[in-house]
Protein backbone atom coordinates (compact mmCIF):
# COMPACT_ATOMS: atom_id res chain seq x y z
CA UNK A 1 0.00 0.00 0.00
CA UNK A 2 1.21 3.73 -1.13
CA UNK A 3 1.83 6.65 1.80
CA UNK A 4 -1.15 8.30 -0.14
CA UNK A 5 -3.64 5.47 0.07
CA UNK A 6 -2.33 4.52 3.78
CA UNK A 7 -3.32 8.43 4.83
CA UNK A 8 -6.41 8.05 2.83
CA UNK A 9 -8.10 4.96 4.98
CA UNK A 10 -6.27 6.66 8.06
CA UNK A 11 -9.03 6.67 10.69
CA UNK A 12 -9.11 10.69 10.41
CA UNK A 13 -12.83 12.12 9.07
CA UNK A 14 -11.22 13.77 6.28
CA UNK A 15 -14.45 14.90 4.86
CA UNK A 16 -14.82 17.14 7.83
CA UNK A 17 -11.53 18.80 7.46
CA UNK A 18 -11.90 19.11 3.62
CA UNK A 19 -15.49 20.28 3.89
CA UNK A 20 -15.27 22.82 7.22
CA UNK A 21 -12.87 24.97 5.29
CA UNK A 22 -14.47 26.19 1.79
CA UNK A 23 -17.77 25.93 3.79
CA UNK A 24 -16.81 28.67 6.03
CA UNK A 25 -15.83 30.55 3.41
CA UNK A 26 -18.88 30.27 1.49
CA UNK A 27 -21.33 30.28 4.15
CA UNK A 28 -19.81 33.00 6.68
CA UNK A 29 -18.84 36.02 4.61
CA UNK A 30 -18.16 38.04 8.03
CA UNK A 31 -14.56 38.44 8.60
CA UNK A 32 -14.84 37.10 12.36
CA UNK A 33 -16.52 33.87 11.69
CA UNK A 34 -14.56 32.56 8.96
CA UNK A 35 -11.46 33.26 11.11
CA UNK A 36 -12.86 31.26 13.37
CA UNK A 37 -13.98 28.48 11.80
CA UNK A 38 -10.72 28.41 10.04
CA UNK A 39 -8.70 27.98 13.38
CA UNK A 40 -11.51 25.61 14.68
CA UNK A 41 -10.46 23.62 11.18
CA UNK A 42 -6.67 23.86 12.08
CA UNK A 43 -7.26 23.13 15.83
CA UNK A 44 -9.20 19.78 15.06
CA UNK A 45 -6.92 18.98 12.12
CA UNK A 46 -3.94 19.10 14.87
CA UNK A 47 -6.00 16.48 17.03
CA UNK A 48 -5.41 13.50 13.80
CA UNK A 49 -1.92 14.52 13.30
CA UNK A 50 -0.68 11.36 15.43
CA UNK A 51 -2.98 9.32 12.90
CA UNK A 52 -1.48 10.92 10.04
CA UNK A 53 2.01 9.54 12.03
CA UNK A 54 0.86 6.60 11.95
CA UNK A 55 -0.59 6.32 8.62
CA UNK A 56 3.27 7.29 6.93
CA UNK A 57 4.83 4.61 9.30
CA UNK A 58 6.92 2.02 7.49
CA UNK A 59 4.28 -1.69 7.73
CA UNK A 60 7.04 -3.11 9.53
CA UNK A 61 7.39 -0.30 12.03
CA UNK A 62 5.70 -1.04 15.78
CA UNK A 63 2.51 0.52 15.44
CA UNK A 64 2.10 3.62 16.75
CA UNK A 65 -0.79 4.35 19.06
CA UNK A 66 -2.31 7.92 18.91
CA UNK A 67 -3.54 9.73 21.62
CA UNK A 68 -6.90 11.22 20.81
CA UNK A 69 -7.54 13.52 23.16
CA UNK A 70 -4.05 15.77 23.25
CA UNK A 71 -1.40 15.03 20.22
CA UNK A 72 2.54 14.68 21.56
CA UNK A 73 1.97 15.39 25.01
CA UNK A 74 -0.98 13.09 25.78
CA UNK A 75 1.56 10.25 26.00
CA UNK A 76 3.90 12.18 28.69
CA UNK A 77 1.58 13.35 30.98
CA UNK A 78 0.32 10.41 30.58
CA UNK A 79 3.33 8.37 32.04
CA UNK A 80 3.87 11.29 34.30
CA UNK A 81 0.30 10.98 36.07
CA UNK A 82 -0.10 7.48 36.16
CA UNK A 83 3.34 6.40 36.84
CA UNK A 84 4.68 2.74 35.66
CA UNK A 85 1.21 1.37 35.40
CA UNK A 86 1.06 4.04 31.88
CA UNK A 87 2.43 1.23 29.66
CA UNK A 88 -0.16 -1.54 31.76
CA UNK A 89 -3.29 0.67 30.74
CA UNK A 90 -2.39 1.37 27.47
CA UNK A 91 -1.67 -2.46 26.77
CA UNK A 92 -5.04 -3.16 27.90
CA UNK A 93 -6.38 -1.71 25.21
CA UNK A 94 -4.71 -2.36 22.79
CA UNK A 95 -2.71 -5.83 23.18
CA UNK A 96 0.09 -5.15 20.26
CA UNK A 97 3.20 -7.13 21.73
CA UNK A 98 5.16 -3.71 21.11
CA UNK A 99 4.04 -0.55 20.08
CA UNK A 100 4.99 3.26 19.45
CA UNK A 101 4.40 6.31 21.59
CA UNK A 102 4.90 9.42 19.70
CA UNK A 103 6.01 11.90 22.64
CA UNK A 104 7.18 16.03 22.16
CA UNK A 105 10.43 14.84 20.96
CA UNK A 106 10.61 11.37 20.00
CA UNK A 107 9.49 8.24 19.59
CA UNK A 108 9.05 5.70 22.09
CA UNK A 109 8.81 2.06 21.47
CA UNK A 110 7.74 -0.32 24.30
CA UNK A 111 7.96 -4.11 24.32
CA UNK A 112 5.21 -5.55 26.47
CA UNK A 113 6.09 -9.27 25.41
CA UNK A 114 9.59 -11.10 26.82
CA UNK A 115 9.87 -12.86 23.48
CA UNK A 116 10.44 -9.59 21.64
CA UNK A 117 12.51 -8.56 24.69
CA UNK A 118 15.45 -10.82 24.33
CA UNK A 119 16.26 -10.47 20.43
CA UNK A 120 15.63 -6.17 20.94
CA UNK A 121 18.26 -6.77 24.12
CA UNK A 122 20.73 -8.85 22.19
CA UNK A 123 20.89 -6.23 18.92
CA UNK A 124 23.14 -4.32 21.44
CA UNK A 125 25.28 -3.03 18.69
CA UNK A 126 22.53 -1.47 17.34
CA UNK A 127 21.19 -0.14 20.67
CA UNK A 128 22.42 2.27 23.52
CA UNK A 129 21.68 2.21 27.02
CA UNK A 130 24.45 4.40 28.02
CA UNK A 131 23.46 7.33 25.08
CA UNK A 132 20.07 6.96 27.08
CA UNK A 133 20.67 7.91 30.51
CA UNK A 134 23.85 10.40 29.66
CA UNK A 135 20.96 13.34 30.32
CA UNK A 136 20.07 11.20 33.28
CA UNK A 137 23.64 10.95 34.84
CA UNK A 138 24.44 14.55 33.91
CA UNK A 139 21.25 15.91 36.28
CA UNK A 140 21.82 13.18 39.00
CA UNK A 141 24.94 13.91 40.15
CA UNK A 142 25.29 17.49 38.51
CA UNK A 143 28.68 16.53 36.47
CA UNK A 144 30.28 19.65 34.55
CA UNK A 145 30.73 19.59 31.15
CA UNK A 146 34.42 18.36 30.49
CA UNK A 147 33.44 15.35 33.04
CA UNK A 148 30.45 14.53 30.25
CA UNK A 149 33.18 14.68 27.25
CA UNK A 150 34.92 12.35 29.26
CA UNK A 151 32.08 10.11 29.63
CA UNK A 152 31.08 10.15 26.25
CA UNK A 153 34.35 9.48 24.50
CA UNK A 154 33.76 6.23 22.35
CA UNK A 155 30.79 5.45 24.68
CA UNK A 156 29.73 2.64 22.79
CA UNK A 157 32.71 1.55 20.97
CA UNK A 158 32.26 3.12 18.21
CA UNK A 159 36.02 4.39 17.63
CA UNK A 160 36.34 0.40 17.78
CA UNK A 161 39.49 0.49 19.93
CA UNK A 162 37.75 -0.97 23.55
CA UNK A 163 39.01 2.14 25.65
CA UNK A 164 36.83 4.93 27.39
CA UNK A 165 35.79 5.40 30.89
CA UNK A 166 32.54 3.79 30.26
CA UNK A 167 33.99 0.65 28.69
CA UNK A 168 36.77 0.13 31.26
CA UNK A 169 34.66 1.08 34.04
CA UNK A 170 31.82 -1.42 33.03
CA UNK A 171 34.05 -3.92 32.36
CA UNK A 172 35.36 -3.45 35.81
CA UNK A 173 32.23 -3.52 37.27
CA UNK A 174 31.36 -6.75 35.66
CA UNK A 175 34.53 -8.62 36.71
CA UNK A 176 34.54 -7.28 40.49
CA UNK A 177 31.00 -7.77 40.84
CA UNK A 178 31.04 -11.24 39.36
CA UNK A 179 31.36 -14.81 41.01
CA UNK A 180 34.75 -14.95 42.50
CA UNK A 181 37.25 -14.43 45.31
CA UNK A 182 36.61 -10.60 45.13
CA UNK A 183 32.88 -10.70 45.04
CA UNK A 184 33.48 -13.06 48.30
CA UNK A 185 35.29 -10.65 50.25
CA UNK A 186 32.87 -8.34 49.42
CA UNK A 187 29.81 -10.55 50.41
CA UNK A 188 31.92 -11.64 53.22
CA UNK A 189 32.70 -8.45 54.63
CA UNK A 190 29.05 -6.56 54.04
CA UNK A 191 27.63 -9.74 56.11
CA UNK A 192 29.75 -9.31 59.03
CA UNK A 193 28.88 -5.73 59.24
CA UNK A 194 24.94 -6.82 59.18
CA UNK A 195 25.55 -9.18 61.90
CA UNK A 196 27.50 -6.62 64.38
CA UNK A 197 24.50 -4.06 63.06
CA UNK A 198 21.71 -6.65 64.10
CA UNK A 199 23.38 -7.97 67.21
CA UNK A 200 23.73 -4.85 68.39
CA UNK A 201 20.05 -3.41 67.55
CA UNK A 202 18.14 -5.15 70.12
CA UNK A 203 20.27 -6.24 72.70
CA UNK A 204 19.48 -7.13 76.66
CA UNK A 205 18.27 -4.99 78.55
CA UNK A 206 16.19 -3.27 75.82
CA UNK A 207 13.18 -5.13 75.05
CA UNK A 208 11.95 -3.91 72.09
CA UNK A 209 12.25 -1.00 69.22
CA UNK A 210 9.48 0.70 66.97
CA UNK A 211 10.57 1.93 63.99
CA UNK A 212 9.76 2.76 60.34
CA UNK A 213 10.38 -0.45 58.99
CA UNK A 214 12.01 1.49 55.61
CA UNK A 215 14.16 4.04 57.77
CA UNK A 216 15.61 1.04 59.45
CA UNK A 217 16.44 -0.65 56.36
CA UNK A 218 17.65 2.13 54.74
CA UNK A 219 20.04 3.27 57.83
CA UNK A 220 21.26 -0.45 58.47
CA UNK A 221 22.14 -1.18 54.51
CA UNK A 222 23.58 2.31 53.82
CA UNK A 223 25.94 1.92 56.99
CA UNK A 224 27.07 -1.64 56.47
CA UNK A 225 27.22 -0.83 52.46
CA UNK A 226 29.04 2.00 53.00
CA UNK A 227 31.98 0.27 55.31
CA UNK A 228 32.09 -2.79 53.05
CA UNK A 229 32.23 -1.32 49.92
CA UNK A 230 33.89 2.45 50.75
CA UNK A 231 35.99 1.03 53.42
CA UNK A 232 36.58 2.61 57.23
CA UNK A 233 36.51 5.67 55.85
CA UNK A 234 33.50 6.25 54.14
CA UNK A 235 31.65 9.70 54.11
CA UNK A 236 28.67 8.00 56.64
CA UNK A 237 30.85 6.88 58.92
CA UNK A 238 32.75 10.08 59.55
CA UNK A 239 29.84 12.61 58.89
CA UNK A 240 26.85 9.89 60.31
CA UNK A 241 24.14 12.40 59.63
CA UNK A 242 24.39 12.11 55.55
CA UNK A 243 22.76 8.87 55.80
CA UNK A 244 18.96 10.67 55.73
CA UNK A 245 20.47 13.00 53.78
CA UNK A 246 21.06 10.62 51.01
CA UNK A 247 17.56 9.24 51.38
CA UNK A 248 16.16 12.73 51.51
CA UNK A 249 17.93 13.22 48.03
CA UNK A 250 17.12 9.86 46.66
CA UNK A 251 13.43 10.89 47.73
CA UNK A 252 13.08 14.43 45.82
CA UNK A 253 15.66 13.45 42.92
CA UNK A 254 12.83 14.07 40.25
CA UNK A 255 12.50 17.33 41.15
CA UNK A 256 15.94 18.17 41.44
CA UNK A 257 16.11 16.67 37.82
CA UNK A 258 13.64 18.41 36.55
CA UNK A 259 16.18 21.27 36.85
CA UNK A 260 14.01 24.40 37.21
CA UNK A 261 15.95 26.41 39.68
CA UNK A 262 16.16 23.21 42.08
CA UNK A 263 18.00 25.54 44.99
CA UNK A 264 14.48 27.46 44.89
CA UNK A 265 11.94 24.82 43.75
CA UNK A 266 13.40 21.15 45.44
CA UNK A 267 14.95 22.92 47.89
CA UNK A 268 15.77 20.28 50.77
CA UNK A 269 16.83 17.51 48.40
CA UNK A 270 19.17 19.49 46.69
CA UNK A 271 20.60 20.92 49.59
CA UNK A 272 20.79 17.58 50.87
CA UNK A 273 22.63 16.44 47.71
CA UNK A 274 25.01 19.09 48.08
CA UNK A 275 26.12 17.74 51.60
CA UNK A 276 26.66 14.45 50.02
CA UNK A 277 28.65 15.50 47.10
CA UNK A 278 30.92 17.55 49.57
CA UNK A 279 31.46 14.75 51.50
CA UNK A 280 32.45 12.53 48.57
CA UNK A 281 34.37 15.07 46.93
CA UNK A 282 36.62 14.88 50.32
CA UNK A 283 36.45 10.89 50.25
CA UNK A 284 38.94 11.52 47.20
CA UNK A 285 40.51 14.72 47.66
CA UNK A 286 42.26 13.05 50.97
CA UNK A 287 42.46 9.90 49.17
CA UNK A 288 40.10 7.83 51.91
CA UNK A 289 39.24 5.63 49.08
CA UNK A 290 42.98 4.04 49.37
CA UNK A 291 40.93 2.25 52.45
CA UNK A 292 38.23 1.00 50.25
CA UNK A 293 37.61 -1.94 48.87
CA UNK A 294 39.14 -3.22 45.78
CA UNK A 295 36.30 -2.21 43.71
CA UNK A 296 36.17 1.85 44.81
CA UNK A 297 40.02 1.81 44.11
CA UNK A 298 40.14 0.68 41.06
CA UNK A 299 37.64 2.70 40.00
CA UNK A 300 38.49 5.91 41.77
CA UNK A 301 41.62 5.75 40.07
CA UNK A 302 40.27 4.86 36.59
CA UNK A 303 37.83 8.13 36.76
CA UNK A 304 40.98 10.10 37.83
CA UNK A 305 43.22 8.95 35.26
CA UNK A 306 40.57 9.69 32.47
CA UNK A 307 40.98 13.58 33.64
CA UNK A 308 38.05 13.24 36.35
CA UNK A 309 38.41 16.44 39.17
CA UNK A 310 38.33 15.27 42.62
CA UNK A 311 35.38 16.92 42.68
CA UNK A 312 34.04 15.20 40.07
CA UNK A 313 35.53 11.53 40.92
CA UNK A 314 33.63 11.96 44.15
CA UNK A 315 30.68 12.88 42.64
CA UNK A 316 30.24 9.81 40.21
CA UNK A 317 30.48 7.76 43.47
CA UNK A 318 26.91 9.31 43.96
CA UNK A 319 25.71 7.08 40.77
CA UNK A 320 27.28 4.12 42.22
CA UNK A 321 25.88 4.51 45.62
CA UNK A 322 22.51 5.00 44.17
CA UNK A 323 23.20 1.42 42.31
CA UNK A 324 24.38 -0.21 45.39
CA UNK A 325 21.22 1.14 47.63
CA UNK A 326 18.20 2.50 45.44
CA UNK A 327 16.78 -1.18 44.49
CA UNK A 328 18.68 -2.56 47.40
CA UNK A 329 16.61 -1.00 50.41
CA UNK A 330 13.34 -0.75 49.07
CA UNK A 331 13.53 -4.74 47.85
CA UNK A 332 14.78 -6.01 51.49
CA UNK A 333 11.57 -3.96 52.87
CA UNK A 334 9.14 -5.74 50.67
CA UNK A 335 10.75 -9.05 51.55
CA UNK A 336 10.66 -8.34 55.00
CA UNK A 337 7.06 -7.39 54.58
CA UNK A 338 5.78 -9.92 52.61
CA UNK A 339 7.06 -12.85 54.78
CA UNK A 340 6.12 -11.13 58.14
CA UNK A 341 2.50 -10.15 57.30
CA UNK A 342 1.92 -13.60 56.28
CA UNK A 343 2.81 -15.62 59.60
CA UNK A 344 1.91 -18.88 57.85
CA UNK A 345 5.00 -18.56 55.28
CA UNK A 346 6.89 -16.68 58.35
CA UNK A 347 6.59 -20.05 60.30
CA UNK A 348 7.87 -22.46 56.91
CA UNK A 349 10.60 -19.93 56.20
CA UNK A 350 11.81 -20.66 59.82
CA UNK A 351 11.33 -24.11 59.18
CA UNK A 352 13.11 -24.06 56.38
CA UNK A 353 16.00 -21.92 56.84
CA UNK A 354 17.02 -23.78 60.25
CA UNK A 355 19.16 -26.05 58.77
CA UNK A 356 21.53 -23.07 57.43
CA UNK A 357 21.90 -23.00 61.33
CA UNK A 358 24.93 -23.98 63.38
CA UNK A 359 25.68 -23.42 66.38
CA UNK A 360 28.90 -22.71 68.57
CA UNK A 361 30.78 -25.08 70.93
CA UNK A 362 32.76 -22.79 72.35
CA UNK A 363 31.18 -19.38 73.24
CA UNK A 364 33.28 -16.28 72.61
CA UNK A 365 33.80 -13.20 74.51
CA UNK A 366 30.37 -11.85 73.43
CA UNK A 367 28.62 -14.85 74.15
CA UNK A 368 27.35 -18.27 72.56
CA UNK A 369 27.14 -17.83 68.86
CA UNK A 370 24.94 -19.17 66.05
CA UNK A 371 25.75 -19.19 62.43
CA UNK A 372 23.75 -18.66 59.57
CA UNK A 373 25.46 -19.92 56.49
CA UNK A 374 24.10 -18.14 53.51
CA UNK A 375 26.07 -20.71 51.18
CA UNK A 376 23.24 -23.12 52.90
CA UNK A 377 20.08 -20.52 52.17
CA UNK A 378 21.37 -19.78 48.41
CA UNK A 379 21.10 -24.15 47.77
CA UNK A 380 18.96 -25.81 50.05
CA UNK A 381 16.66 -22.83 50.86
CA UNK A 382 13.82 -23.18 47.82
CA UNK A 383 11.10 -20.87 49.48
CA UNK A 384 13.22 -18.70 50.79
CA UNK A 385 14.59 -18.05 47.68
CA UNK A 386 11.14 -18.47 45.84
CA UNK A 387 10.04 -15.58 48.00
CA UNK A 388 12.58 -13.44 46.98
CA UNK A 389 11.86 -13.88 43.55
CA UNK A 390 8.28 -13.52 43.84
CA UNK A 391 8.91 -10.02 45.69
CA UNK A 392 11.26 -9.06 43.26
CA UNK A 393 8.21 -9.90 40.20
CA UNK A 394 5.89 -7.33 42.29
CA UNK A 395 8.00 -5.14 42.41
CA UNK A 396 10.48 -4.60 40.00
CA UNK A 397 8.69 -2.69 37.15
CA UNK A 398 11.21 0.00 36.03
CA UNK A 399 11.13 -0.37 32.23
CA UNK A 400 15.01 -0.93 30.67
CA UNK A 401 15.40 1.55 28.58
CA UNK A 402 17.48 1.74 25.25
CA UNK A 403 18.10 4.31 22.21
CA UNK A 404 18.30 2.83 18.87
CA UNK A 405 21.65 3.67 17.34
CA UNK A 406 21.27 2.31 14.17
CA UNK A 407 17.95 1.21 12.16
CA UNK A 408 17.85 -2.15 12.16
CA UNK A 409 15.15 -4.88 11.86
CA UNK A 410 14.63 -7.58 15.00
CA UNK A 411 13.60 -11.15 13.94
CA UNK A 412 11.40 -12.89 16.31
CA UNK A 413 11.75 -16.27 17.54
CA UNK A 414 10.60 -18.68 15.41
CA UNK A 415 7.83 -20.13 17.93
CA UNK A 416 5.81 -16.55 17.84
CA UNK A 417 3.78 -15.34 15.53
CA UNK A 418 5.15 -12.39 15.34
CA UNK A 419 6.88 -10.50 12.53
CA UNK A 420 9.86 -8.75 11.97
CA UNK A 421 9.90 -5.58 13.51
CA UNK A 422 11.80 -2.44 11.97
CA UNK A 423 13.60 0.23 14.59
CA UNK A 424 14.24 3.57 13.77
CA UNK A 425 17.25 5.34 14.38
CA UNK A 426 16.52 7.64 17.15
CA UNK A 427 13.43 6.17 18.52
CA UNK A 428 13.88 5.38 22.39
CA UNK A 429 13.11 1.60 23.70
CA UNK A 430 11.36 0.95 26.71
CA UNK A 431 11.05 -2.88 27.87
CA UNK A 432 7.93 -2.79 29.88
CA UNK A 433 8.68 -4.89 32.89
CA UNK A 434 6.10 -4.59 34.80
CA UNK A 435 3.62 -5.17 32.08
CA UNK A 436 5.81 -8.28 31.48
CA UNK A 437 6.02 -9.01 35.31
CA UNK A 438 2.34 -8.71 35.67
CA UNK A 439 0.99 -10.50 32.28
CA UNK A 440 -1.35 -13.77 32.74
CA UNK A 441 0.00 -15.04 29.30
CA UNK A 442 3.10 -15.59 31.09
CA UNK A 443 2.55 -15.97 34.20
CA UNK A 444 -0.86 -17.82 34.44
CA UNK A 445 -4.18 -16.75 35.67
CA UNK A 446 -2.84 -15.38 39.62
CA UNK A 447 -0.18 -13.15 37.69
CA UNK A 448 -1.03 -10.43 39.63
CA UNK A 449 -1.28 -12.49 43.31
CA UNK A 450 1.67 -12.74 45.09
CA UNK A 451 2.48 -16.74 45.30
CA UNK A 452 5.47 -17.50 47.52
CA UNK A 453 6.14 -20.50 45.73
CA UNK A 454 5.71 -19.65 42.48
CA UNK A 455 9.54 -20.13 41.60
CA UNK A 456 9.96 -23.45 43.05
CA UNK A 457 8.89 -24.51 40.16
CA UNK A 458 8.56 -22.02 37.62
CA UNK A 459 11.02 -22.10 34.34
CA UNK A 460 9.89 -18.17 32.98
CA UNK A 461 13.43 -16.98 33.19
CA UNK A 462 13.28 -14.93 29.89
CA UNK A 463 10.13 -13.07 31.38
CA UNK A 464 12.23 -12.35 34.35
CA UNK A 465 13.09 -8.48 34.03
CA UNK A 466 13.86 -7.58 37.79
CA UNK A 467 17.70 -7.11 37.41
CA UNK A 468 17.29 -5.83 33.26
CA UNK A 469 18.56 -8.16 30.80
CA UNK A 470 21.33 -8.14 27.67
CA UNK A 471 24.53 -6.46 28.52
CA UNK A 472 23.45 -4.36 30.82
CA UNK A 473 22.31 -6.54 33.22
CA UNK A 474 22.66 -5.91 36.55
CA UNK A 475 26.15 -6.78 38.06
CA UNK A 476 25.45 -6.36 41.47
CA UNK A 477 22.72 -8.92 40.78
CA UNK A 478 24.92 -11.68 42.98
CA UNK A 479 26.00 -9.14 45.80
CA UNK A 480 22.41 -8.19 46.06
CA UNK A 481 21.24 -11.46 46.31
CA UNK A 482 23.51 -12.64 49.17
CA UNK A 483 23.36 -9.72 51.05
CA UNK A 484 19.43 -9.52 50.79
CA UNK A 485 18.94 -13.72 51.42
CA UNK A 486 21.50 -13.73 54.71
CA UNK A 487 19.85 -9.94 56.41
CA UNK A 488 15.86 -11.18 56.08
CA UNK A 489 16.92 -14.79 57.09
CA UNK A 490 18.83 -12.99 59.76
CA UNK A 491 16.08 -10.71 60.82
CA UNK A 492 13.50 -14.01 60.56
CA UNK A 493 15.48 -15.61 63.22
CA UNK A 494 15.90 -13.40 65.47
CA UNK A 495 13.01 -10.71 65.45
CA UNK A 496 9.83 -10.56 65.97
CA UNK A 497 8.72 -7.28 63.62
CA UNK A 498 4.60 -6.75 64.71
CA UNK A 499 2.23 -4.18 63.89
CA UNK A 500 2.34 -1.73 67.35
CA UNK A 501 -0.46 -3.20 68.33
CA UNK A 502 1.75 -6.24 68.77
CA UNK A 503 -0.32 -8.75 66.29
CA UNK A 504 0.76 -9.15 62.69
CA UNK A 505 2.43 -6.57 60.86
CA UNK A 506 0.02 -5.13 58.28
CA UNK A 507 1.20 -5.70 54.23
CA UNK A 508 2.32 -2.47 52.66
CA UNK A 509 0.20 -0.93 49.51
CA UNK A 510 2.02 -0.62 46.51
CA UNK A 511 2.39 2.47 45.26
CA UNK A 512 1.70 2.36 41.48
CA UNK A 513 0.63 6.00 40.92
CA UNK A 514 4.59 7.03 41.44
CA UNK A 515 7.23 5.87 39.28
CA UNK A 516 10.64 5.69 41.08
CA UNK A 517 13.89 5.35 39.52
CA UNK A 518 13.97 2.27 41.47
CA UNK A 519 11.71 -0.88 42.23
CA UNK A 520 8.27 0.26 43.65
CA UNK A 521 8.02 2.08 47.01
CA UNK A 522 4.38 1.66 49.42
CA UNK A 523 2.22 3.96 49.89
CA UNK A 524 2.74 4.68 53.26
CA UNK A 525 5.98 3.00 55.14
CA UNK A 526 4.60 1.06 58.24
CA UNK A 527 6.27 1.62 61.69
CA UNK A 528 6.40 -1.88 63.25
CA UNK A 529 7.13 -2.91 66.92
CA UNK A 530 10.47 -5.24 66.69
CA UNK A 531 11.64 -7.21 69.11
CA UNK A 532 14.03 -10.84 69.68
CA UNK A 533 12.30 -13.81 69.46
CA UNK A 534 11.84 -15.24 72.85
CA UNK A 535 14.44 -18.04 73.39
CA UNK A 536 17.00 -16.49 71.33
CA UNK A 537 17.82 -13.38 73.35
CA UNK A 538 21.03 -14.41 74.33
CA UNK A 539 22.58 -15.67 71.11
CA UNK A 540 25.16 -13.92 68.98
CA UNK A 541 24.60 -14.55 65.54
CA UNK A 542 26.96 -14.24 62.49
CA UNK A 543 25.94 -14.42 59.02
CA UNK A 544 28.32 -16.83 56.81
CA UNK A 545 29.10 -16.15 53.45
CA UNK A 546 28.03 -17.71 50.76
CA UNK A 547 30.92 -19.06 48.12
CA UNK A 548 29.93 -17.78 44.88
C1 LIG B 1 17.59 -6.04 44.43
C2 LIG B 1 18.58 -5.25 44.09
C3 LIG B 1 18.86 -4.73 42.71
C4 LIG B 1 18.03 -4.62 41.62
C5 LIG B 1 16.55 -4.99 41.51
C6 LIG B 1 18.81 -4.05 40.54
C7 LIG B 1 18.32 -3.79 39.27
C8 LIG B 1 19.05 -3.21 38.24
C9 LIG B 1 18.54 -2.92 36.93
C10 LIG B 1 17.11 -3.20 36.46
C11 LIG B 1 19.53 -2.35 36.20
C12 LIG B 1 19.44 -1.83 34.74
C13 LIG B 1 19.61 -2.95 33.75
C14 LIG B 1 18.96 -2.69 32.40
O1 LIG B 1 18.56 -1.56 32.10
O2 LIG B 1 18.80 -3.65 31.63
C15 LIG B 1 20.69 -2.28 37.07
C16 LIG B 1 21.90 -1.75 36.70
C17 LIG B 1 22.98 -1.65 37.54
N1 LIG B 1 23.07 -2.14 38.83
FE1 LIG B 1 21.63 -3.09 39.87
N2 LIG B 1 20.08 -3.83 40.98
C18 LIG B 1 20.16 -4.23 42.31
C19 LIG B 1 21.26 -4.18 43.12
C20 LIG B 1 22.50 -3.72 42.76
C21 LIG B 1 23.66 -3.73 43.60
C22 LIG B 1 23.70 -4.26 45.04
C23 LIG B 1 24.68 -3.17 42.87
C24 LIG B 1 26.12 -2.97 43.25
C25 LIG B 1 26.78 -3.68 44.10
C26 LIG B 1 24.14 -2.81 41.56
C27 LIG B 1 24.84 -2.21 40.55
C28 LIG B 1 24.32 -1.87 39.31
C29 LIG B 1 25.09 -1.15 38.29
C30 LIG B 1 26.53 -0.65 38.41
C31 LIG B 1 24.25 -1.02 37.17
C32 LIG B 1 24.55 -0.33 35.81
C33 LIG B 1 25.00 -1.39 34.83
C34 LIG B 1 25.88 -0.87 33.70
O3 LIG B 1 26.35 0.26 33.76
O4 LIG B 1 26.08 -1.64 32.75
N3 LIG B 1 22.82 -3.18 41.53
N4 LIG B 1 20.38 -2.82 38.30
Amino acid sequence: MTSISRIRKANIPWFFHIAVIPLSVYLFPRHELRVFLLIYAFITFLFDTEEVLKALQDPNEPPLIPHHGLPFLGHVLGMFWYGASYFARVNSITQHPIFTLQTWTARTIVVISPQLAAPIQRASKNTSFYRMILEVTKRLVDFDDPSMKIITYNLDNELGHGSGLMIESHAMLDSMLSPGPDLNKLSATQLDQFSALLNDFISPPSPSKTVNLMTWVKQTFTTANAFTVYGPLNPFALHPSLVSSFWRYEAGMAAVMADIFPYLTARKPWLARRAVNAALHEFVEKEHYKSASQLIQNRVSMNLRHGFTAKMAGRAELILLFGILGNAVPTTFWFLSNIFARPELLARIREETRQAITTSTSPSPSGTEKFLSVATLKSSCPLLVSTYRETLRSIANLASVRLVTKTHTINTPPNTSYPPYLLKAGSMIQIASGVIHSAPSVWGPDATSFMPTRFISSSTTAAYRAFGGGSVICPGRHFAQSEILGFVALCVHMFEIEGLDRGVMELPVRDDERLPFSVMKPVREPIVRMRRRSGEEGWVWRLKPGVD
